[in-house]
């Protein structure tokens, strides 16, 4: 059953297109060259927006409690949002620069999961994120405050501020169902999951053997709350520390561990951002041979950037995985709008690999660079 109704975002919310606490910033004074003034002024221009939401339908992955809290409100009922619009043409509107990094795994793993309630999907588990949210808004957490910012504009999306890493949403789980039933081919490829939020797409091309797994999300604090102790509770850590009890064993079967994460590096920070720091990372960078992105496609306004980094970042025999609603209501995006806008491109052909026709109409795609050579 899908319901929709409206509501007007608070003007406090719509002017939190600034600096964050922690200093990371939307706008980086470094970067400002990048991008005119013009269109900052348009950034700070944003008009109040309607938002409209829809409640995701019940999917085939049952969510069991591994903890004693309650199974996750995230993942069943929240609420899908679509977030503001504004007054310039979709494609000329620029997103703000929040700063790309790169998330070091922290040597104590066993402190990644710590205040953690586990919940499990078939062969994958998840922090629920309830549990997440409550710890940080409890404690007060330093650096970006996104959590109160969305409880306090109902919202899973705030342009620019927080782009709804901090739930799961819909179209992750039809590739979930997608990736049981196609044979697509993880092991040995280097995967990017692209706007992560809690990282299943990554973390199932990690279980299934993948040479490499990048994991990039807007949000800093997704990936440090959420899709880092994701990661972690996927690897084989609570195996090896509940068998064997010899030191020697231990200590072996712990840098395996450690070996196997040390296939994945997390990014934050926004898409032309991320796409300028890997590609300044390595001298010579191995682009990927899979993204794999679930609704991300929501605001036009993201799609010129969005496109350059798939253009910049894919190998030439590589394919994209894209997930999306058929429309966003809000914001205006959604899969039409964005094949339109990858044909006129001419860069890539897109196949529709399956179409999710319940409830909201969603659709999974392939994109192929169209000229390889
Ligand atoms: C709606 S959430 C989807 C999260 C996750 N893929 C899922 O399906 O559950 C959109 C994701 O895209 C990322 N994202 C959206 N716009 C972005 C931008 N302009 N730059 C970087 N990341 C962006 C956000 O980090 C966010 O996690």
């Amino acid at each position: 059953m899908t319901f929709q109704f409206n509501f007007t975002i608070e003007d406090h919310v719509e002017n939190e297109l600034t600096p964050l606490e922690d200093g990371a910033l939307t706008l980086d004074s470094s970067k400002e060259s990048s991008v005119s003034e013009s269109q900052k002024g348009k950034q700070r221009d944003k008009k109040r927006s309607t938002e409209q939401f829809d409640l995701p339908q019940d999917h085939s992955w049952e969510h069991n409690s591994v903890g004693n809290a309650a199974p996750s409100q995230d993942t069943d009922n929240s609420l899908d949002t679509a977030s503001s619009s504004s007054n310039l043409e979709p494609h000329e509107k620029q997103p703000c620069l929040r700063v790309a990094k790169e998330h070091a795994i922290p040597k104590d793993l066993k402190k990644v999961l710590e205040n953690k309630v586990i919940e499990t999907l078939p062969g994958l588990q998840h922090m629920n994120i309830s549990v997440v949210k409550t710890i940080l808004l409890k404690e007060n957490f330093p650096g970006e405050n996104i959590v109160s910012k969305s409880f306090s504009s109902h919202s899973d999306l705030i342009t620019g501020v927080y782009e709804g890493g901090l739930k799961i949403w819909e179209c992750t789980f039809d590739f979930l169902a997608y990736f049981t039933k196609a044979k697509v081919k993880l092991a040995g490829k280097k995967v990017l999951d692209l706007g992560c939020g809690s990282g299943l797409l990554g973390i199932i091309a990690f279980k299934r053997g993948a040479k490499e797994i990048h994991f990039q999300d807007y949000n800093s604090m997704v990936i440090d709350e959420v899709t880092l102790p994701n990661v972690v509770a996927n690897s084989s850590l609570e195996d090896e520390e509940n068998s064997g009890n010899e030191p020697d064993v231990k200590r072996c079967r712990k840098s395996k561990v450690a070996q196997e994460l040390c296939k994945c590096r997390f990014f934050s920070g926004e898409w032309s951002e991320f796409c300028e720091l890997i590609l300044s990372s390595e001298k010579l960078f191995e682009k990927y041979d899979l993204i794999l992105t679930s609704e991300t496609i929501y605001n036009p306004d993201y799609y010129s950037t969005l496109h350059q980094t798939l253009h910049s970042l894919l190998d030439k025999n590589g394919r994209v995985l894209l997930a999306s609603k058929a429309h966003y209501f809000g914001v205006g995006g959604g899969i039409h709008l964005f094949q339109k806008f990858v044909e006129e491109r001419d860069v890539f052909e897109t196949r529709t690999l399956e179409i999710i026709d319940e409830g909201l109409k969603r659709f999974l795609i392939e994109m192929t660079f169209k000229y390889r050579s």
